[in-house]
């Protein structure tokens, strides 16, 4: 045997050794949490290349995040040599799918300048196009139709399809603004990340010569995290791969776990791995049941809670690496008594057990949660970084800056120019940016090319009418400031000196400069933080243009954020964005019924369920020790509110656990007014100014100058101002105060979203200070009471709970979900 494939095979033990060897038939491996799946889809890669039978060049491999992609190259780099693996591909679906469409745009019927439109970019667009189209958008609000266009796409469901199953009102509404936007999507030669895969599955449907490209050179497909793939993922995969009956059908493997689908509101469907079989009748399945992650304590608690879900395959996973420790559980008084428990055992197992900062992870559940262990942390100098919360690049200053940037790639790109045209403020108003779109709209072209005729006619289109002098003008100016950038783009300049120049020459920077806002200052530092990477990128791709960085930058994910080489800091992190890494040490926080399992999963099993396997994910992480926490009382919307356990510390067997704190002493303290904990006793209840914190900061998040790594770039700010606050990872630079706010529309493959808590959540409406105690309970609402939300559109309140500043309506919306709100933040009009 080749030493080569020697070294690669050498551990595995015969299941994993029998996946990775396989040959012919599609290949499924199920396995529970830390079996080795990753490890046998990165050997098998080395294995096929090592042993003869597949180059490089013919593999494509999936995995969830950019970093997971990183991480199986640079292992595959180490087992096989730099050069041999260069033109493999290994990537997230939607890199991929980049890839794809950039080179066979053609057949797409666009340009291959397309801009990439984030979750926030399509919402701003569908607000053009209800405008346009004279959509009501009190009863259809952009946000949510945009949630649900991404959910249609998700389903490869067309515009037409759309508009042929509309049954009512309400689903003809949405399938006119559908097709609205995709002609808009397309006019502004513009794709959203949903239309990535969708599209790709097209070009693939609808052109064989295309698809027999691709089968050709990719003959091995592999998939992580398969139970994660949704619809349009799955066609697109059998796409590639082909079926028996195609002559040059390609060898799929694809590994994952039943139990830890936890995307299902962005559209998975563990439908995929369990009719694998169905669905490719010859294929081979191999269960691997040895974990070689954790020890038998976390196993067995992981266990306990994940056997409470019915309809699944039960499965022995059992370890040789013994009980280990006992799991340490917490009752708190309060989420800062909490967070001190966290730090006080942080500090006693570095003195103890010689664990780093590096070795420990902190989850909770949604980002929110992340303020009340930050706080810890700072007051007590343990480094940490969180990995999501508002993203960098959903700034308002990163956009914009971005925005320039796309502007010059791609003329057509509607949302970008727009969202530039008066920023920083030129003169021009709305009157006079609605006489260009009228030109657009008259002359069926994009807003971009309705821009040019300000300046300089079009022969045929000529002048665009109703625009005064001064603003002509200045229309002008503005075209050909974009019209440098494309000529310095087109001539090979560096990302980073464009960058500059639009900024510079838009007088953008200016603008902050001459601000006397500090949040003006940090947006500063922002935009040389931006600088940097564009630096940066440059640097480590020197032959790579404007529109290969722009691309990168709209496919980064919060889970890429994790750099490596972070010895020394504590992570902090959403269960979601924790997928598929370990840890030596994890505790699990939040767990009350109300936090984790989320509020508006306990009245809907489906969701109940998805919160459990959601669990198990969180416990499955740890290596060595896990520790789970609560809060008796949590600051909830505002003021403090009790919670009860959560149901999934029930369901680990008690056995397992040495409660540190019990449930009868948390209670005494409480009810003496009592505080412990190495912190508690000092700080201000952190719940009385929680609420207001959070309303404040809903939009941006407070901008905080990041830490690491940073090099003031050529627009001249001062590193000396930095704020240090913790240090935050990547690009996250200061923590999310108002993480579930920005949780909506599943971004592609932004992790965020999901982590913040998924659409829909009814914390997430907002959670501002306004509402005042006084209001009575129902702010004159009634059961059956129709009434209209702005992001779920209308619905009927069936019931409501609680009382007073806590009272909640369980509203039925037209969608068919039923949704609790709080009804001091839930923006619920009657109608
Ligand atoms: N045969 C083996 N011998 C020793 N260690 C192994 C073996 N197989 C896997 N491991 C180790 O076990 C740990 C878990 O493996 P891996 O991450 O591949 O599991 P997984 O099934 O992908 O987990 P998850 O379900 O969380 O994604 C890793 O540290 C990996 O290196
Ligand atoms: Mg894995």
């Amino acid at each position: 045997m080749d030493s080569r494939v020697q070294r690669i095979v050498a551990g595995l033990n015969p299941q994993q050794l029998e996946a990775v060897t396989h040959s012919g038939a599609p290949l499924l491996v199920v396995a529970g949490a830390g079996s080795g799946k990753t490890r046998v889809l990165t050997s098998r890669i080395g294995y096929l290349i090592a042993s003869g039978r597949a180059a490089p060049g013919q593999i494509l491999a999936i995995t969830f995040t950019n970093k997971a992609a990183r991480e199986m190259r640079e292992r595959l780099e180490s087992a096989l040599g730099g050069s041999a693996i260069r033109t493999m591909w290994v990537s997230t679906f939607h890199s991929a799918c980049v890839r794809i469409l950039r080179s066979e745009h053609d057949a797409l019927g666009m340009r291959s300048t397309f801009t990439i439109y984030d979750a926030q970019d399509a919402q701003r667009l569908m607000k053009l196009v209800c405008r346009e189209e004279n959509i009501d958008i009190r009863a259809h609000p952009p946000k949510s139709l945009s949630r649900r266009v991404s959910d249609l796409k998700n389903d490869l469901v067309t515009p037409e399809q759309a508009a042929d199953d509309a049954a009512d009102q309400d689903s003809q509404v949405l399938a006119h603004a559908y097709a609205a936007y995709q002609i808009r999507l397309r006019q502004a030669n513009a794709m959203d990340f949903d239309d990535l895969i969708m599209s790709t599955v097209d070009v693939l449907r609808s052109h064989p010569d295309v698809a027999d490209h691709y089968r050709r050179r990719f003959r091995h497909i592999l998939v992580d995290e398969y139970q994660d793939t949704n619809r349009a993922q799955y066609e697109l995969v059998r796409a590639l791969t082909g079926t028996a009956e195609d002559d040059n059908h390609g060898e799929l493997t694809v590994v994952g776990d039943a139990d830890q689908s936890i995307y299902a509101f962005r559209g998975a469907t563990i439908r995929n791995i369990e009719d694998f079989e169905k669905d490719f009748p010859e294929a081979r399945t191999i269960l691997l049941e040895q974990n070689y992650r954790s020890t038998q304590s976390i196993l067995s608690a992981a266990n306990g809670i994940i056997a409470n879900n019915s309809g699944r395959r039960p499965k022995r996973l059992w370890t040789d690496r013994g009980d280990g420790e006992k799991i340490v559980g917490y009752v708190a008084d309060s989420e800062a008594d909490e967070s001190a428990f966290v730090v006080s055992e942080i500090d006693r197992l570095r003195d103890d057990a010689g664990i780093s900062y590096g070795d420990v992870a902190v989850f909770y559940r949604t980002n929110a949660q992340s303020r009340a262990v930050e706080d810890m942390f700072v007051r007590s100098g343990i480094p940490y970084r969180v990995i999501g919360g508002t993203r960098f690049y959903e700034r308002r200053e990163i956009k914009d800056a971005l925005a320039y940037l796309h502007a010059i790639v791609n003329r057509d790109d509607t949302v970008s120019i727009r969202r530039i045209l008066n920023m920083p403020k030129r003169g021009l108003g709305a009157k006079s940016e609605e006489a260009v779109a009228m030109h657009a709209a008259r002359w069926d072209v994009s807003f971009g090319a309705a821009l040019c005729d300000v300046g300089d006619p079009h022969p045929e289109r000529g002048p665009v009418s109703g625009i005064g002098k001064k603003a002509s003008a200045t229309m002008a100016g503005f075209v050909s400031m974009l019209e440098s950038g494309r000529e310095m783009a087109e001539a090979g300049a560096a990302p980073d000196a464009i960058l500059d120049f639009a900024m510079e020459e838009s007088g953008y920077l200016d603008m902050l400069r001459s601000s006397d806002d500090p949040q003006d200052e940090s947006r500063l530092e922002n935009l040389a933080e931006l600088h940097s990477v564009a630096v940066d990128f440059h640097k480590a791709n020197p032959d790579a243009t404007l529109a290969d960085w722009l691309d990168q930058v709209s496919l980064v994910s919060d889970a890429d954020q994790l750099a490596d080489g972070d010895e020394g800091e504590v992570t902090l992190m959403t269960v979601h964005t924790a997928k598929g890494l370990e840890f030596p040490v994890v505790f699990v926080t939040g767990l009350e019924d109300g936090t984790f399992p989320h509020m508006r999963s306990l009245i809907d099993p489906a969701e109940l369920a998805e919160e459990r396997r959601l669990a198990y994910v969180a416990v499955t992480r740890a290596r060595q020790r896990l520790y789970i926490t609560r809060a008796a009382a949590r600051a909830s919307w505002g003021a403090p509110q009790e919670f009860p356990p959560s149901r999934f510390i029930e369901e680990i067997p008690d056995s397992l656990i040495d409660w540190r704190r019990s449930e009868s002493s948390a209670d005494a303290m409480r009810r003496s007014g009592g505080r412990t904990g190495t912190w508690g006793s000092g700080g201000r209840r952190r719940s009385e100014s929680f609420g207001g914190g959070y309303g404040d900061e809903l939009d941006d998040g407070p901008v905080v100058g990041s830490g690491k790594g940073f090099v003031p770039g050529k627009l001249g700010v001062d590193a000396a101002k930095q704020k240090r606050r913790g240090k935050q990872a990547g690009a996250a630079r200061g923590a999310n105060r108002s993480g579930a706010a920005n949780a909506s529309a599943g971004v592609g493959e932004s992790v965020s979203d999901a982590a913040a808590g998924s659409p829909g959540l009814g914390a997430a409406d907002g959670a501002g200070p306004n509402a005042g105690p006084s209001v009575p309970d129902t702010y004159g609402l009634a059961v059956g009471d129709s009434v209209v939300h702005k992001s779920f559109g209308r619905g009927k309140i069936v019931a409501f709970e609680g009382t007073g500043r806590n009272t909640t309506a369980r509203v039925t919306f037209s969608s068919g979900q039923t949704k609790r709100l709080a009804l001091r933040f839930a923006p619920l009009e009657k109608i």
